[in-house]
């Protein structure tokens, strides 16, 4: 595991990009194709803008790119809470990637039905390869939770599915969520966050004594994978 602090955050989300870059090239070259896991929330975006701009725009081969979501909130895909929406105005448009690059998950259907059919999704896009993601990027929420992976939730102790889904009552919303024994299975897992409100989650996760119901981050180790930290130092206060 390591930990990449950073005095900015246009530093940061440059650090970051370049490392999608890096993993983008390694993977094409390695196996033809790069499987980029987003996440959500607010802190991607500014990566997502900085990778459609002319510096980065033509570094990666867009057309080898396939995207999937950490989690998603169950709602509907033009909703402004939609990950999926997000990721489609700041990411997909810019760059006009086409749909059968993009795994939605579906919130036309059943919340559970929703988990299942992405993660039968999964299994096909891998065929009979390993289920390893190339890189998977996970935000950090000042509760300690992961993708969608909340504290005190059932979902954490799951050890079979690779999508779960859950009803938070933080949030009063059903989440579709990657189980953290998926995520687990990666090549590259990179958490990006900034702010001095992350601070005390990161200093929990990262300092803290094990406690996965309480800080469920620290459910991300990857098995054989590489784990990295993008962070500023606002962010990384409580660590340095
Ligand atoms: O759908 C989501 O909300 C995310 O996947 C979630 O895990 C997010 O990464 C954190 O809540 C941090 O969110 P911010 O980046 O907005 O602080």
């Amino acid at each position: 595991m390591s930990i990449h602090i950073f005095k900015d955050v246009d530093s940061l989300v440059a650090a970051s990009a370049d490392l999608v870059v890096t993993r983008a090239q390694e993977s094409i070259a390695k196996h033809g194709r790069f499987s980029l896991v987003l996440s959500g929330g607010s802190s991607p975006k500014r990566l997502h803008e900085l990778l459609t701009s002319d510096d980065y725009r033509n570094k990666i081969e867009w057309s080898k790119v396939f995207f999937f979501f950490g989690d998603e909130r169950y709602v509907p895909a033009d909703h402004p809470d939609s990950n999926y929406l997000m990721a489609k105005q700041t990411l997909f448009d810019p760059l006009k990637i086409p749909a059968n690059q993009v795994f939605i998950m579906d919130t036309t259907l059943s919340p559970e039905a929703s988990a299942s059919a992405y993660e039968t999704a999964i299994k096909e896009y891998f065929g009979t390869a390993p289920v390893k993601f190339d890189l998977i990027i996970l935000g950090l929420g000042d509760d300690a939770h992961t993708a969608s992976l909340f504290p005190g939730t059932s979902v954490l102790q799951e050890q079979q599915a690779l999508v779960k889904s859950l009803y938070i009552e933080k949030v009063k919303m059903n989440r579709i969520t990657l189980t953290a024994p998926l995520i687990n299975q990666a090549h590259h897992i990179a958490f990006l966050l900034f702010g001095a409100g992350k601070a005390p989650a990161v200093e929990q996760v990262l300092k803290g004594a094990v406690n996965i119901t309480q800080y469920p981050a620290q459910l991300i180790k990857p098995i054989a994978g590489k784990l990295e930290w993008y962070m500023d130092e606002p962010a990384a206060k409580n660590i340095q």
